[in-house]
């Protein structure tokens, strides 16, 4: 359940996924978020770098928006195959993913690549949305509220404020799964987080965004996304059908609506 006062996010992923024609999903997208979704909540699609000015250009009338999956920390130089937050900037995206489990994995990014990823982010006027979350092992030993403790400490600079900066929790065993934690594991974990920001960023971190991540469907969208301090979702597989997505977006919209 979003706190009270903050706009939800609902974000897509797409991962490695999508080519030319996926903009079909992004073009639904567009005629169903004209029905009213986007007066209750934000809507973000990541798709892969390729496709990022072609969604732009696609969404150029209706305000959802348009983010990256990752960037370079720096805003140009030798860095072959990577991209700067200012190229992501350059072509309309606002907002792009830090710290993504599955770049964490692949490419051994730290909670310090991370962060100085982050500071990028910013500098070129980006959202960033930082990603923690915890392994299977760690949450079997118990650890999994120290562990994403300590993700954030190190992977969200100081300055961070509600603007810049949403923090996304994804269990890393519930990314592509179908297994999500229970609610009340959800409701325990973003509250947590929920302590750390305010902790360290006072107000700001009152405000700023929380999502849940891993294995969101429609069908069990309303339901992990119930809990205080779950302010919108993070969507891997589902972002890639357009009715799924919307269904998601529904959901959280529903929500607000409820709530008047
Ligand atoms: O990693 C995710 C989004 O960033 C979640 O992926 P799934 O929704 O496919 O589990």
């Amino acid at each position: 359940m979003p706190t009270d006062g903050i706009r939800p996010l609902v974000a897509g992923n797409w991962k490695m996924n999508g080519l030319r024609r996926s903009v079909d999903t992004i073009e639904a997208l567009k005629s169903h978020a004209q029905e009213g979704v986007l007066e209750r909540i934000d809507m973000l699609v990541c798709p892969p770098a390729t496709l990022v000015a072609l969604a732009v250009k696609t969404m150029d009338t209706v305000p959802i928006h348009i983010g990256g999956q990752t960037c370079h920390p720096a805003e140009n130089g030798a860095h072959t195959g990577d991209i700067a937050p200012e190229m992501l900037l350059d072509v309309g995206a606002s907002y792009v993913l830090t710290g993504h489990s599955e770049r964490r994995t692949d490419h051994g990014e730290t909670d310090e690549v991370v962060h100085a990823q982050t500071l990028g982010a910013w500098r070129a006027g980006l959202c960033a949305i930082v990603c923690v979350g915890e392994t299977k092992d760690e949450r079997e030993a118990g650890n999994e509220v120290s562990v994403v403790a300590g993700q954030i400490a190190g992977s969200v600079p100081d300055g961070a404020t509600a603007e810049n900066t949403v923090v996304a929790y994804e269990p890393v065993w519930a990314i592509g799964t179908g297994l999500t934690p229970t609610v009340d594991d959800i409701a325990a974990m973003h509250d947590a987080i929920r302590a750390e920001l305010t902790n360290r960023f006072g107000d700001e971190g009152a405000k700023m965004r929380i999502l849940y991540g891993g294995s969101v469907k429609p069908g069990n969208a309303a339901d992990v996304l119930a809990p205080n301090n779950v302010d919108g979702a993070l969507v891997g597989g589902a972002s890639l059908s357009a009715s799924d997505f919307m269904g998601i977006a529904d959901a959280v919209a529903g929500m607000m609506k409820a709530e008047g």
